[in-house]
């Protein structure tokens, strides 16, 4: 976990609203794969990806995305091709249809002309939304403009891709075709999710990243988030303890880690830990 070769490399990463220390000094490490990015409102999963996608700049420390360290314009250039990214809320062209979409995306990011055509019917397809193609943005579901922006996320091939709430709106069925496609996706590029539906996390991630009040608070897998919540619950004798009846093993292992957290920060005197 804390090997420098990863091909997204953070370090003392702080970022500030105002006043609101929105990171507090992150180290991130990151390879090929799913990482879910986890935490409640207000952790900070936003302003990490964020800066990740170079639309925010830190405070302080380092992001080095792809070997390109994200501080002057070329090296902010050459990053941006390779980059993918779906914020939280995007703004479009109503009279837009995803053809036009996505394919004015592929321009921004340098996609060669004589192979946008093709890259965007591709991303469009990956999506399930070839039959809608050539519909207006304006006339489609709040799920299916969603899914129009991973096209236009992926339209690139990124080597790195920023999913911000991704699911948000999904129906089960399309949230179930968004986890496989995010799992191929991850077999070469470096995903990183941020999410409240845990069960996302278990489901298509490999690895976890939790964060609360601006700091990383926990590393590990889904595998090892669920254990977590055995270990706590076997602590306290009763799952009810660690994380409620009915919760998943990673939601129990999740909300098991927040707990424990928030002990330590308060059981510390001069609350150095929060
Ligand atoms: N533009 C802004 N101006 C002022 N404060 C901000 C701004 N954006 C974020 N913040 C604050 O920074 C902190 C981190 O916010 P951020 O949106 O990164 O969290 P998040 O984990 O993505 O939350 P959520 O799950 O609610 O989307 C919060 O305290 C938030 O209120």
């Amino acid at each position: 976990m804390t090997s420098t070769t990863g091909t997204v490399h953070v370090s003392g990463l702080a970022v500030r609203h105002r006043r609101t220390v929105a990171l507090d000094g992150i180290d991130l490490d990151l390879g090929p794969g799913v990482h879910g990015l986890l935490g409640p409102n207000g952790a900070g999963k936003t302003s990490l990806i964020r800066v990740l996608a170079t639309v925010s700049r830190p405070a302080t420390g380092r992001v080095t995305l792809l070997g390109h360290e994200l501080s002057g314009h070329s090296e902010l250039t050459a990053a941006r091709r390779r980059i993918g990214y779906l914020p939280q809320d995007f703004g479009y062209y109503p009279g837009f249809t995803v053809r036009d979409f996505v394919a004015y995306v592929a321009w921004l990011k340098q996609v060669p002309g004589n192979a946008a055509g093709a890259a965007v019917e591709r991303a469009v397809a990956r999506v399930g939304l070839a039959d809608r193609i050539d519909a207006k943005l304006k006339t489609l579901s709040g799920g299916t403009v969603r899914r129009a922006g991973l096209a236009q996320a992926i339209v690139n091939d990124p080597d790195v891709l920023l999913l911000d709430e991704p699911t948000a709106g999904l129906d089960p069925e399309q949230r179930v075709a968004f986890r496989e496609l995010v799992g191929e996706l991850g077999g070469e590029a470096t995903v990183i999710v941020s999410t409240h539906l845990v069960e996302d996390v278990a489901v298509a991630c490999t690895g976890v990243t939790l964060l609360e009040g601006g700091r990383v608070v926990y590393r590990g897998t889904p595998e090892s988030l669920a254990a977590e919540a055995e270990a706590a619950e076997g602590a306290v004798k009763g799952p009810t303890q660690a994380g409620g009846p009915g919760g998943s093993p990673v939601e129990r292992g999740y909300l098991a880690v927040l707990r424990h957290h928030r002990a330590a920060a308060n059981a510390t005197p001069t609350g150095a830990n929060r």
